[in-house]
C-alpha cells in the first residue's frame, strides 16, 4: 500500500463510517480526496458530513464500487440487501474488489451472494473508539479474500487503534462485546458522572474524572496484562470506601447486568444473521 494512496468508498456514510473515515485521515492513511461515501437521499448530515472531509458524496452506490480500490459496506443490515442488489443489477461494473462489509449480523456467506461472484469479501467488525484511533477491530476472511487482502485490511484497521483477525463463528459475541461495548461505557460515564454530581462534584469536573478513570482502568488491564481481579483488590482498602460501594454494585447485580447485556446483544445478532435478509 505504500507510494499512492488507496481508493477507500464507502456504501451508507453514517456515523461509523464518518468514525473510519475520519480515523484514517488522522492516521495519514488516506486524505478525503481519496475517499467516496454514498448515502441515502434523505441523509443530508452524513452528505455533508464526507463533504467537509474533502470526499466525494453521492446517492447512488454503482459509483462508489466503479471508483474505490476498497469498498467498505456501511449500511444498516436491512440495507444490505439492496444495496448490494444496486450493484449485482449494474451492468460491466468491475466488481472485482475488497469488499469490508462492517454490518452486523450479515454472514460471509449472505454477503458473497448479494455481491457479484468476483468480488472479494472480508468481514469486519469495528467500533466508533476508531475516530479517535482508539478502536478494537476484528476481521474475518472470506473464500475468495487473498493473502494481500487481508493484509490491506489489517493494515487499515491498525491504523484505527486494535486489529485481530478471528474465525466467523466469533463474530456475534464480538459485535455484543466490542462493537456495542462503546454504548454501554458511555452510559457507566454518564452514570458515574451523575453520581458525582449528586454528590456535589462540578458536572464537567465529573465528566473528565469518570472518562479518565474508564480510560486509565483500561490501559490498566491491557498494558500491565494484570487479572482484573487483583487490580480491583489493589483498590480496595479493608473496611474502605471502595468494598462499600462495590458491595452496593454486587447487591444491585452490576456484574449480572453486564453479562446479561453481552448475552442478550449476542442473541439479537444471531436473529439477524438468522433473518431471511432478502426480505
Ligand atoms: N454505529 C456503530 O457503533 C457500529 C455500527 N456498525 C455497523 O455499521 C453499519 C452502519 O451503522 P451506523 O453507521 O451506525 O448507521 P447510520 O444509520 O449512521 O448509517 C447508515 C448509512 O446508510 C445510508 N443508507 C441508507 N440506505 C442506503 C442505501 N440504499 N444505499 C446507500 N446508503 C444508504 C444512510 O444514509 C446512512 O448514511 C451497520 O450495519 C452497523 O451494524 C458496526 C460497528 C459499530
Ligand atoms: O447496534 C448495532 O446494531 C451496531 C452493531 C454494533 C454497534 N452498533
Amino acid at each position: 500500500m505504500s507510494g499512492k494512496l488507496l481508493k477507500i468508498g464507502f456504501i451508507g456514510g453514517g456515523k461509523m463510517a464518518q468514525a473510519m473515515a475520519k480515523g484514517f485521515i488522522s492516521a495519514g492513511l488516506s486524505k478525503g480526496e481519496s475517499m467516496i461515501a454514498s448515502c441515502h437521499p434523505s441523509d443530508l448530515a452524513s452528505h455533508a458530513a464526507f463533504k467537509d472531509l474533502g470526499a466525494e458524496s453521492i446517492f447512488e452506490n454503482v459509483p462508489v464500487v466503479q471508483k474505490s480500490d476498497v469498498v467498505i459496506i456501511s449500511v444498516k443490515p436491512q440495507v444490505v440487501p439492496t444495496a448490494l442488489g444496486d450493484i449485482k443489477k449494474a451492468q460491466g461494473v468491475n466488481a472485482n474488489k475488497l469488499f469490508l462489509s462492517i454490518a452486523m449480523g450479515i454472514t460471509i456467506k449472505q454477503l458473497e451472494q448479494f455481491l457479484p461472484g468476483e468480488s472479494r469479501v472480508v468481514r469486519v467488525m469495528p467500533n466508533t473508539p476508531a475516530l479517535v484511533r482508539s478502536g478494537a477491530s476484528v476481521f474475518v476472511c472470506g473464500q475468495k479474500a487473498t493473502e494481500d487482502d487481508a493484509s490491506i485490511t489489517k493494515k487499515l484497521l491498525e491504523s484505527i487503534g486494535t486489529c485481530e483477525q478471528v474465525t466467523e463463528n466469533l463474530l456475534d459475541p464480538i459485535t455484543a462485546l466490542s462493537g456495542s461495548g462503546p454504548a454501554y461505557i458511555y452510559i457507566m460515564i454518564e452514570a458515574l458522572a451523575d453520581g458525582g454530581v449528586k454528590m456535589g462534584l462540578p458536572r464537567d469536573l465529573a465528566y473528565r474524572l469518570a472518562s479518565q478513570t474508564v480510560l486509565g482502568a483500561g490501559q490498566m488491564v491491557r498494558d500491565t496484562k494484570i487479572h482484573p481481579g487483583v487490580l480491583k483488590d489493589d483498590v480496595t482498602s479493608p473496611a474502605g470506601s471502595t468494598a462499600a460501594g462495590l458491595h452496593f454494585l454486587e447487591q444491585k447485580g452490576f456484574r449480572s447486568a453486564l453479562i446479561g447485556a453481552i448475552e442478550t446483544a449476542t442473541k439479537r445478532c444471531r436473529e439477524v444473521s438468522q433473518a431471511d435478509a432478502t426480505k
